[in-house]
């Protein structure tokens, strides 16, 4: 199965799955001189409701918080997409030391971590159909940059205990995602695809220009978590990052100035 090991990490998904050398794949290197102000790009539209937050888990790639998507009460609408996307989960990809573990890079700049929030296209009857169409899907990624500690991240946090090992899965309600977003939601914007397997290429990516903050201390709990199975041998979850993939010609517009 895939990882981000020597033998079964990004430089090897292309065997099983070949998309993964296509037009549109994600993450990106975004250099801001290269991307062009949009001033018809509108601003982000992000409602979130806490009470549809369900569970944390460890699905040996990441850990991911799952909300309940059975209705319109948790969307993203507006920025660069029409109609209405629900949100169906959280997760992070992260490094093993502070130098590296964002996704996308920014003029070649690895943040630490970065958060995704993914969305589904409600034209779509879920998730799953959605996440093989071109419009699917819509990702807001947040880099998380070396500060304070993060009070909203740090709840998120405090149920790692639960989750140590793959598969393992615990309640975790009434967390309110926006919490996790910084002030200012200025973005870049282009069209990509899922950063790990089956890397389909249904994502409207939505990148935060403005990171939050992660203290070192808060770094090092991600670190505790592994990719392996209770009952395996140890292996931290760390660099479970996807590196920045050609452009291929994309436009990369920005929603500022
Ligand atoms: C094809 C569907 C049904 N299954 C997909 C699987 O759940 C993985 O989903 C995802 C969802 C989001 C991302 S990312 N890092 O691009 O935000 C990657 C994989
Ligand atoms: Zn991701």
């Amino acid at each position: 199965a895939w990882g981000y090991a020597a033998n079964n990490g990004p430089d090897k998904w292309v065997s099983n799955f070949p998309i993964a050398d296509g037009p549109r794949q994600s993450p990106i290197d975004i250099l801001p001189g290269g991307a062009s102000y949009d001033s018809g790009l509108k601003p982000l539209s992000l409602k979130y409701d806490p009470s549809n937050c369900l569970e944390i888990l460890n699905n040996g790639h990441s850990f991911q918080v799952t909300f309940a998507d059975d209705s319109d009460s948790s969307t993203l609408k507006e920025g660069p997409i029409s109609g209405v996307y629900r949100l169906k989960q959280f997760h992070f990809h992260w490094g093993a030391s502070n130098d590296k573990g964002s996704e996308h890079t920014v003029a070649g700049t690895k943040y630490p971590a970065e958060l995704h929030l993914v969305h589904w296209n409600t034209k779509y009857p879920s998730f799953g159909e959605a996440a093989s169409k071109p419009d699917g899907l819509a990702v807001v990624g947040v880099f998380l940059k070396i500060g304070d500690a993060n009070a909203s991240l740090q709840k998120v946090l405090d149920a790692f205990n639960d989750i140590r090992a793959k598969g393992k899965q615990t309640s975790f309600a009434d967390f309110d995602p926006s919490t996790l977003l910084p002030g200012c939601l200025d973005y870049w914007t282009y069209d990509g695809s899922l950063t790990t397997p089956p890397l389909l290429e249904s994502v409207t990516w939505i990148v935060c220009k403005e990171p939050i903050s992660v203290s070192c201390e808060q770094m090092a709990k991600f670190r505790s978590l592994l990719f392996s199975a209770e009952g395996e041998p140890e292996c931290c979850m760390v660099d479970n990052y996807r590196p920045p993939q050609p452009l291929k010609g994309r436009p990369v517009r920005a929603s500022f100035q």
